[in-house]
């Protein structure tokens, strides 16, 4: 019983290939594959080449084409499926597949797991492609019969039975001299390299043809082209064959794949592209040998025998890559070649690309070059003359005769050969040019990214520093402003207490004139503090002295201290000496006055200061106060000194690289309300070492009459300005790295009995014992208080019963003291004082 058929038409394919039509056989029998296959492939209309090679005009054929003329030999070998048994002989035999599932009883029956095949041998020059199923369902395919080919290998043939029918022909003519091409075609994996190179076990064309020639080892696959060149060796004019150089052409041509089967990507997909495109290029190549011959005027000429061998698959899989294929190569089968001989001037006659360029140079500057004047016969013409146009013409016409002979020759070998390379390197080389400019690109974008990343983070710093050095400007202008009001507020303060000793107490003021440094520092005495703190002072100012705008008021400033104000002097290094004045008026005026070298009247108050000039009487002044030589000289001629009546003047003349009075010494001056005479009393410590005070006698008068102690200080006695000052009780002292200090109203001496001073100025000698290694005073020990409170402030000489009694009753211990004592508050606040300084008691 016949099986049923899906698809009962069978389509011839035949050149142009869309144009398909039934095949004679099945269009009016569609039951034509239930019948012998044999009679099937009777039925089928063998290809109508003739028809598409017969020229549209009736003509005469060629000379040449009644000499020799003969078609491409095109062959095709299906390649066995790998599940596929060898069939035996009787199998193998080239048939006619009658119906499709017969199409698998030719290699079915004998093995379940064989694939179904779309081919089917009908005969040694046809066969029929059959679509699957699935596609015959759909009416997207019918089967065609394809016919025509030289040799239909079938999958069962042997690699030397292809060799046989199509190399050996074309080592016989190669060894007769002539050239020949021999190029696999076919899908990727239908066995071209097998067919070409094989394998050891089964050697492919080149390997048997080499065998044959010389025998040589196949090369790798992909594609591949052999020119196997005959090179004459000798000129011998009895043969003929040797003179002509023949060459061998095998090409083993990439196959086409299919990018969804292979899924190649990356280089692999270039690649294969790259492989399609060559393919393509060979087609297109064929088909222009096959549209030029329709030209019969130029008839394709050529010296040798070309050979496509075709190989495909015939697996179900493999429909596509097989229909693709015979429908491809089908027409090549038409190319028709007119046979010359080669002769020595074969190779005018071929294309000569050199000789081409040259001529087609000129010929398009001239074509290009409108504008040129032509001359012929005597006359000028412009560029748009009619004239130029015929010259013209007649030189493309020339060009063409020239390129007449050469597009009527068929392309060489090697040819084929340049255009394929070329081709195939240009697409590699566009593609990786292309796969280049995208990096680049990728890479360019992403640099500039990362470039505006940067500036705007640039940008930010930029805009960061800006913001800094606007907050530091703003610091600066605000550090500027404190300053000013930390100035304002200093001279604020200085003029608070001003105001207030001015008021209610004797005045302390510390005058700075040209040196209006208050705070006196020594470089070459850097271990010591060089300042003259009055009392525990708060108040310290530098000075500089280039500033002019400080001069004035500075020079102005007075301090007044209380008792737990400072005032500190330091000295600057490169004054060749100071006069350092502390005056005590009649008012309790104090006014320190700071002078360069050579201004021995430097005080800005003429009734406060006693003035220096000599200096080596100052130098003499320190060194005494040094504990070796110092000296003080008053000048007794001077207004100063008589005006200055009430005053206690310390005069320091410093040189300039001993100044050993302000450095580190500290000058103690205890000033009491007048009650040793009825005047102004001062108290001042020096240096016990060297003193000189200028009522000296007076004064230790009146320490001896109220302590019984004895001041051996020497006192010139002659000086006027002793006498002028008589009434004043002038203790000066100057003791290193001791306070000096100016309680205005009381000095508050601790008891230390436990000090047995002898030395002849035993105040100094007790202050210096006394007082710490440190340069500050550790805690205020002076209270500065009016000269009526002191005058009320107890005056008791025991400082047991003192220290015992209330605060309450010292007043009233102070007046019953006086009472019985018989001296008046001042001395007794005076030897109190002295007492709990000195420790004399
Ligand atoms: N006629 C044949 N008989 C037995 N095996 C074959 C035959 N043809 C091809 N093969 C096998 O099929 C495989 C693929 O064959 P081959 O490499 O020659 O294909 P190809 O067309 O050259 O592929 P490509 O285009 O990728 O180079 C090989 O393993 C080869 O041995």
């Amino acid at each position: 019983m016949p099986m049923a058929t899906p698809n009962p038409s069978v389509t011839v394919r035949r050149n142009p290939h869309r144009r398909a039509r039934p095949t004679p056989s099945t269009t009016n029998d569609p039951d034509h594959l239930s019948m012998d296959p044999s009679l099937a492939v009777k039925q089928i209309r063998p290809f109508p080449l003739h028809d598409l090679l017969e020229p549209s005009d009736e003509q005469p054929a060629t000379p040449a084409e009644a000499i020799d003329s003969e078609n491409l030999r095109v062959f095709i070998r299906i390649r066995p499926l790998e599940t596929l048994r060898k069939p035996n002989k009787a199998a193998s035999t080239i048939r006619s597949r009658p119906k499709a599932p017969s199409v698998n009883a030719i290699r079915g029956g004998q093995s379940k797991k064989m694939k179904a095949v779309c081919l089917s041998v009908n005969g040694p020059h046809s066969l029929t492609l059959v679509p699957p199923p699935s596609m015959v369902e759909l009416k997207r395919a019918k089967t065609e019969a394809f016919e025509g080919f030289s040799f239909v290998f079938p999958p069962e043939s042997l690699q030397r039975e292809v060799y046989d029918r199509v190399m050996e022909p074309l080592i016989s003519d190669f060894l007769g001299g002539k050239s020949h091409l021999l190029a696999a075609m076919g899908a990727t994996g239908s066995g071209k390299t097998h067919t070409v190179f094989g394998t050891p076990r089964e050697p492919g064309l080149v390997s048997l043809a080499l065998q044959r020639l010389f025998g040589s080892n196949p090369p790798s696959r992909s594609q591949c082209i052999i020119n196997i060149r005959c090179e004459p060796q000798a000129a011998d004019p009895d043969n003929d064959v040797l003179q002509n150089k023949a060459v061998l052409t095998i090409a083993d041509l990439a196959g086409a794949e299919r990018e969804k089967r292979t899924g190649n990507q990356g280089m692999r997909l270039l690649e294969s592209n790259a492989i399609n495109n060559t393919s393509m290029v060979f087609g297109q190549c064929l088909r222009s040998l096959l549209e030029h011959q329709k030209n019969t005027k130029k008839p394709l000429q050529k010296h040798f025998q070309d050979s496509l061998v075709l190989t495909v698959k015939s697996g179900e899989d493999d429909y596509l890559d097989t229909s693709m294929l015979l429908r491809q190569a089908s027409p090549y089968m038409k190319i028709k070649f007119y046979n010359v001989e080669e002769s020595s001037n074969l190779p005018c006659l071929k294309r000569q690309p050199n000789l081409i360029t040259k001529i087609e140079q000129p010929k398009r500057r001239k074509l290009n070059n409108s504008d040129a004047p032509v001359f012929k016969g005597g006359k000028h013409f412009d560029g748009q003359s009619i004239f130029k146009t015929e010259v013209q013409r007649e030189q493309v016409q020339q060009v063409e005769n020239i390129q007449d002979p050469v597009l009527s020759t068929m392309p060489t070998n090697a040819e084929f050969q340049r255009v394929e390379m070329h081709n195939a390197e240009y697409c590699v080389e566009l593609r990786m040019r292309e796969r280049e400019c995208q990096i680049m690109q990728s890479f360019s974008r992403a640099l500039w990214n990362v470039l505006k990343q940067y500036k705007q983070k640039l940008e930010e710093s930029d805009n960061t520093i800006q913001r800094l050095e606007q907050s530091l400007t703003n610091e600066k202008a605000r550090t500027a402003n404190l300053e000013k009001a930390l100035e304002n507020l200093r001279r604020h303060s200085c003029s608070c207490h001003k105001q207030c000793l001015c008021s209610s107490s004797p005045k302390f003021i510390a005058d700075v004139s040209s040196r209006p440094t208050v705070e006196l520092q020594d470089e070459a005495h850097s271990e010591s503090n060089n300042s003259v703190e009055l009392d525990n002072a708060v108040q310290t100012i530098k000075h500089d002295p280039t500033d002019q705008s400080q001069s004035p008021e500075l020079a102005e400033c007075r301090y007044s201290l209380d008792g737990q104000s400072n005032i500190s002097m330091a000295k600057e290094p490169k004054n060749s000496f100071q006069t350092l004045e502390v005056s005590l008026t009649g008012q309790h005026n104090e006014e320190l006055s700071h002078s360069p070298r050579g201004q021995s009247n430097i005080s800005p108050t003429e009734a406060s200061s006693n003035n220096f000039s000599q200096e080596n009487e100052a130098k003499e002044l320190l060194n005494s106060l040094e504990g070796i030589e110092y000296s003080s000289y008053v000048d007794p001629g001077s207004p100063h000194s008589k005006a200055s009546e009430n005053s206690l003047t310390i005069c320091g003349i410093f040189p300039e690289h001993d100044i050993s009075m302000p450095v580190g010494q500290n000058l103690e001056i205890g000033l009491t309300s007048s009650s040793l005479h009825g005047q102004s009393n001062m108290l001042a410590t020096n240096d016990p070492s060297s003193i000189k005070f200028s009522q000296e006698n007076e004064a230790k008068e009146h320490l001896n009459s109220l302590e019984g102690t004895e001041d051996t200080s020497p006192v010139d006695p002659g000086s006027p300005h002793s006498k002028a000052s008589e009434n004043n009780l002038t203790t000066c002292g100057i003791s290193r790295e001791m306070d000096v200090s100016i309680p205005l109203t009381e000095l508050v001496v601790p008891p230390r009995k436990d000090t047995g001073c002898t030395d002849k100025h035993p105040v100094t000698k007790v202050l210096l014992e006394e007082k710490p290694e440190s340069i500050r005073p550790q805690k205020p020990r002076w209270r500065l208080l009016p000269t009526s409170a002191m005058l009320l402030e107890d005056s008791s000489l025991d400082s047991e019963d003192q220290n015992a009694d209330p605060k309450g009753r010292r007043g009233y211990g102070k007046v019953m003291a006086t009472v019985e004592t018989g001296r008046t508050p001042g001395s007794i606040s005076l030897v109190h004082m002295l007492r709990r300084n000195l420790q004399i008691l």
